[in-house]
């Protein structure tokens, strides 16, 4: 039986965090199968921020779902520390999404009728040993807008609470697909900073898929998908700050 309740082991005991070994996935049969992932392996170490870039439909998001427990491989291996979540059952990659995984989606889905720390106490409040909901909206530069709804906010202000709601319950790995992806260069950049700010302060393994290459620049890594395939990646000598992106 898979402990995926369990906390693992100090991460430092367990490195990498993941590791992914001929990941694939179809979706759909015989002539209407579409090969998503055609064979991915990829280690990912802890703490680190990654880039995902690719063109449209070349298996980055299905790569972060697999990652994060809301969609299962059709073959290969995804290994989080010891536990394969290839081997969960739904309970155990529900738990271990609870547990260990912050999403952060284009659209933030808050709830309108809650200011912004009803909307991260919403989390915290079913979590294990969370932060509290201000400590939270304060690593992501909110400290002056705790108790504003949703519609008080700026679309980039709204994507740093649903970052905050993603952290504050401490999660290992930050999975973020196209967090900037309905925002202006100005606004995205502040998000892009409170994703690092988490990543540095809370050494929080960050995987960003993006499709604006400039973004790269802050990563420690960035990996570029072709056809459901790493097609190539390579490694940041020094990130840039994304104050310094030029979008
Ligand atoms: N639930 C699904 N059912 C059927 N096909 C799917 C499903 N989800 C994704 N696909 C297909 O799998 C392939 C990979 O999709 P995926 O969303 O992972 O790509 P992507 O690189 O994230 O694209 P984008 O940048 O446009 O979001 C695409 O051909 C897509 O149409």
């Amino acid at each position: 039986m898979i402990q995926v309740g369990e906390r693992p082991a100090p991460l430092a005991d367990v490195p990498p965090l993941y590791r992914l070994e001929g990941l694939s996935k179809v979706y759909g049969v015989a002539s209407s199968a579409v090969h998503a992932l055609r064979g991915v392996d990829l280690v990912i170490a802890g703490g680190e921020l990654i880039v995902l870039l690719g063109p449209s439909g070349s298996g980055k998001s299905t790569l972060l779902n697999i990652i994060g427990g809301l969609d299962r491989a059709s073959g290969g291996h995804a290994w989080f520390g010891n536990v394969d979540l290839t081997e969960c059952d739904d309970d155990e990659l529900t738990e271990y999404r609870r547990r260990h995984v912050g999403f952060v989606f284009q659209f933030y889905n808050l709830i309108a009728s809650l200011t912004a720390r009803e909307n991260v106490s919403l989390i915290t409040e079913i979590s294990e040993d969370p932060m509290d909901p201000a400590e939270a909206l304060t690593l992501v530069g909110l400290e002056q807008r705790l108790d504003h709804f949703p519609a008080q906010l700026s679309g980039g202000e709204q994507q740093r609470v649903a970052i905050a709601r993603a952290i504050a319950k401490r999660p290992d790995v930050l999975l973020c697909d196209e967090p900037t992806g309905a925002l202006d260069s100005e606004t995205g950049t502040r998000v892009l900073a409170a994703i690092e700010t988490i990543n540095q302060e809370l050494s929080t393994t960050a995987l960003v898929i993006t499709h604006n290459a400039v973004i790269a620049g802050m990563a420690d890594e960035v990996i570029l998908f072709g056809d459901g395939r790493i097609a190539s990646s390579y490694r940041n000598t020094a990130r840039q700050s994304p104050l310094e992106l030029k979008w």
